[in-house]
């Protein structure tokens, strides 16, 4: 039977990244994506960018939106601190059970915790099912007419404080032209773009950094 593309991207990182090295399996996918085919992680480009503001933040609690095949899950959380935490939403249970097995060959099954479900319903359960008080750093890579939704619902759900950090993807491409226009006229965010391109190709996509205000 045919393999899927998430498969056989699990299958580039079992044959070419080392267990327990997370940067490794990082270079693998990329290396798979980039001559053999593509596929939406947030790649090695922005991906540079995700690194430097995960670093500047040092989250203790981070919660992505969309973890797809773990790529940015890994990416993060090998930068995280020993003691925190990374929750990631997957609405597909075809890429959950993928990205469980790349997870678990970086070996960082005790810094993630993967929750199947839609970030819509789950969101408002953060607090009583997870145990949250606040997020630190929130990545938005899941479906783009989410993004402004589901902002609104963390801050009504009391899920940001003073200093939250959100980092959206594909703000350009494919575009979330309603979250850019609100994080960018609400006196409650202060917003940077940071450009860059659409992962493994030239089109142009970038990163927009929003710190809530509270
Ligand atoms: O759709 C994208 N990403 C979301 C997938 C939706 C997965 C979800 C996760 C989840 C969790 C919780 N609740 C609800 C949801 S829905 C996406 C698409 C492109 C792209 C760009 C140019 C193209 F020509 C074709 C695709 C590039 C990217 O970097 C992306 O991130
Ligand atoms: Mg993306």
């Amino acid at each position: 039977t045919q393999s899927t593309r998430p498969q056989r991207i699990l299958g580039a990182v079992q044959q070419n990244a080392t267990r327990g090295d997370p940067r490794s399996v990082v270079r693998a996918i990329d290396q798979y994506c980039r001559n053999q085919e593509w596929a939406m992680n947030v790649g090695d480009e922005k991906g540079c960018i995700l690194d430097s503001v995960v670093s500047e933040v040092n989250p203790a609690t981070v919660l992505e939106l969309g973890t797809y095949c773990g790529y940015s899950t890994v990416r993060i959380a090998s930068l995280l601190p020993p003691h925190a935490k990374l929750i990631t939403l997957e609405f597909n249970p075809e890429f959950a059970v993928i990205a469980r097995q790349v997870i678990a060959w970086a070996g960082l099954e005790d810094k993630i915790q993967l929750v199947e479900g839609a970030s819509g319903d789950l969101i408002p359960k953060m607090k009583e099912q997870f145990g949250v008080e606040t997020f630190d750093l929130v990545f938005l890579d899941h479906w783009k007419d989410r993004y402004l939704p589901d902002t609104k619902l963390m801050e009504e759900c009391g899920l940001l404080r003073k200093g939250s950090v959100l980092l959206a993807d594909n703000v350009i491409c494919p575009g979330t032209p309603d979250y850019l226009e609100f994080v960018r006229s609400s006196p409650r965010y202060e917003s940077q773009y940071f450009k860059s391109h659409l992962e493994y190709t030239k089109v142009e996509d970038g990163l927009e950094k929003s710190v809530f205000l509270g």
